[in-house]
């Protein structure tokens, strides 16, 4: 049995990976941590998310020395802001944890990847060097003996496991960038009341062009330049990301299904769709990425959807400890 800690439980991500941790039959869910001035100290996890009552009734510690609560748990995941995981990571790591960080602080491994898109300077680049991306369909046996696993953005996520299969054999001309066009939920921006986030405010609009710290996230494990352009749209959750791309050659749709199949059968929380693309209601509140396309001639448009919170947060970390750990990859999680 793993003594499991979440820090920053009572977040969005946090709550999710509770849910999936507390049921998971060899995890035990010892302790819920936030920041040591949260106002949420002292509250039950089930207190903020009613929907939790009689199934996880554990109090929110508000944390004051990581370095103890090190010593007593074997796994830590972090679903905290960069900065803060950045931070607390090499104290658990020290320790001997295994460590599942959320943020994307250890994403990249170059440290200028951080000065120029996260805005702060990388005080860890020994962690750094040995952290492994949790894509968990395409790492697996890096994260069999990883220490500190980086489990990939959201966004990112959607976007490789839909263009790995095609890019893994050179079928896709990199000349022609692919351009990503992203939709996502409220909920991508996390709890912290914000107005930008306020669902009275949002219709639908592009943010982060040619700007969003994805992009190069996207580029850097792909190996080839993207277009990336985020949109926030009027609703709580999911992910749906239009991709389109140009083939080096002419390939039918059945050849296309083909390649996906040979990638994911086997991979239970990839699903192809061998007619018609994929709607977020599809994925909403379930582990899965969903991933259709339509071709003429060269041109090819992958759609791929999936729940932020978990397939791009909480469920792809639990995927990544199952790997980690060699449990069956979808245990607690279907
Ligand atoms: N939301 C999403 O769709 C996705 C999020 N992520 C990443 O996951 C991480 C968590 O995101 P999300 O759940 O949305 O964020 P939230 O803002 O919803 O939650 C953040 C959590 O961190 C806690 N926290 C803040 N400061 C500290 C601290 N110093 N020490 C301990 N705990 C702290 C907060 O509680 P309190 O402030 O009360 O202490 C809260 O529990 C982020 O890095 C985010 O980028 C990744 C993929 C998708
Ligand atoms: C809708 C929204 O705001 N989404 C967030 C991304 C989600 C996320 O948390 O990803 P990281 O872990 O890489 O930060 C954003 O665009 O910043």
């Amino acid at each position: 049995m793993l003594n499991a800690l979440i820090v920053g439980a009572s977040g969005y991500a946090g709550a999710e990976l509770a849910t999936y941790l507390n049921r998971h039959p060899e995890v035990n869910l010892a302790t819920l941590a936030v920041s040591a001035k949260s106002e949420d100290a002292g509250k039950l996890l089930s207190d903020l998310y009613p929907q939790l009552k009689g199934r996880i009734d554990l109090a929110l510690h508000g944390m004051t020395d990581p370095q103890a609560l090190a010593e007593q748990h074997d796994v830590v995941f972090l679903a905290t802001a960069h900065e803060v995981s950045h931070d607390l990571a090499p104290i658990f790591l020290s320790a001997g944890c295994t460590v599942f960080d959320l943020s994307g602080a250890y994403r990249v491994n170059d440290p200028e990847f951080y000065t120029n898109y996260y805005g702060f300077t990388h005080q860890h680049t020994d962690w750094l060097a040995k952290a492994v991306y949790g894509l968990a369909e395409w790492q697996a046996e890096k994260i069999q003996t990883a220490q500190l696993i980086a489990v990939p953005g959201c966004y990112p996520t959607a976007a490789q496991l839909a263009l790995k299969p095609l890019l893994d054999r050179q079928l896709l001309n990199t000349d022609f960038w692919p351009v990503i066009n992203a939709t996502s939920g409220v909920s991508g921006a996390g709890r912290k009341a914000s107005l930008k986030t306020s669902l009275c405010e949002v219709s639908l609009q592009p943010y982060g062009i040619f700007t969003h710290r994805h992009q190069p996230e996207i580029a850097t494990h792909l190996g080839t330049p993207v277009i990336f352009t985020p949109h926030l749209g009027d609703f709580p959750r999911g992910i749906s990301e239009t991709i389109t791309c140009q083939l080096t050659q002419t390939l039918s749709r059945e050849e296309i299904a083909a390649i996906f199949h040979q990638a994911y059968d086997g991979q239970p929380l990839v699903r192809i769709y061998d007619e018609g693309v994929p709607a977020l209601k599809s994925v909403v509140g379930l582990p899965y990425c969903d991933i259709g396309f339509a071709v003429e001639g060269q041109y090819l448009i992958l759609v791929s959807v999936e729940d932020n919170l978990l397939k791009g947060a909480a469920s792809q970390a639990v995927q990544c400890l199952n790997i980690r750990f060699n449990f069956s990859s979808t245990l607690s999680l279907l």
